[in-house]
């Protein structure tokens, strides 16, 4: 990679000298946060997990783009779908797995909704929750990227929390998470691809519960949901995050719980 990168328009040499004031783009602000996650916290050597979605797909890019160019040398990455790792392949990005790699030094995600208070997530609203929780959990910082929009008070209401449960059976399963004591008044819905269910990396369904207000406690959520025999993992990240970088119209900052 050799060109200018432009954070914004409004750093764009042709936006400054017509004096132009324009807002940037959500896409802007996600590749912002993309790329500065992966300048300011990939060092040569390291593991790298890649997160999902479409903030995540710049971070992926920064990273072809540097490893391109020569300014991060032996650098192996861990994939969180089946979409990233086709990403990651085409920029010549080396590739692993947890299985041979099970120490991650950084994992660079995007999110559903972040927690203003304790940068609790809600992720898998792009149905790669579960390898990202796999990969993520494991890694040494979690780096969470979001443009403004994501930040939110508390868990639930903002973003339909995805649960990932086993095909079979799916309806029972649907039911018993919407009967949940701290799930109280959640509505399930299985995710549909057309006139189909939605089917995950891992040939899984999802069901995206509705809330009205803030899930009082979700840690017993999170703990109610693994006890459902036939849920594989639910979209609550919860202390995993050690920075958040949030891009908005006043330009980026980084928050740490
Ligand atoms: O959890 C995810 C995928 O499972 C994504 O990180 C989340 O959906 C955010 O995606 P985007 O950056 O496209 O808004």
């Amino acid at each position: 990679f050799t060109g200018p990168v432009y954070h914004s328009r409004l750093s764009a040499p042709w936006a400054r000298s017509s004096g132009m004031r324009m807002m940037a783009t959500q896409d802007e602000l996600k590749q912002q946060v993309g790329y500065k996650a992966v300048d300011d916290y990939v060092k040569s050597g390291m593991v790298v997990g890649l997160g999902t979605g479409s903030t995540a797909a710049f971070a992926v890019e920064r990273l072809g783009q540097l490893l391109k160019d020569g300014t991060l040398k032996d650098i192996i990455a861990i994939p969180t779908s089946i979409r990233t790792k086709e990403q990651a392949e085409g920029l010549g990005i080396p590739l692993t797995t947890l299985d041979s790699h099970p120490n991650i030094d950084v994992a660079i995600d995007g999110a559903d909704t972040v927690d203003n208070a304790t940068l609790a997530l809600v992720k898998g609203g792009g149905g790669a929750l579960l390898r990202e929780k796999i990969v993520e959990v494991q890694a040494k910082e979690f780096i969470v990227i979001v443009d403004e929009s994501k930040m939110a008070d508390g868990v639930g209401p903002h973003f339909d929390l995805p649960v990932e449960i086993i095909q079979f059976c799916h309806e029972h399963i649907r039911r018993e998470v919407e009967n949940l004591p701290s799930l109280k008044g959640c509505k399930a819905v299985l995710r549909m691809s057309g006139d189909k269910p939605y089917v995950t990396d891992n040939a899984n369904y999802i069901v995206d519960c509705k809330f009205d207000t803030p899930i009082k406690d979700p840690v017993q959520a999170g703990a109610e949901l693994l006890n459902v025999v036939g849920v594989v993992e639910h979209g609550l990240f919860l202390g995993m995050t050690t920075a958040c970088i949030i891009a908005g119209k006043d330009g980026i900052s980084v928050k740490t719980p």
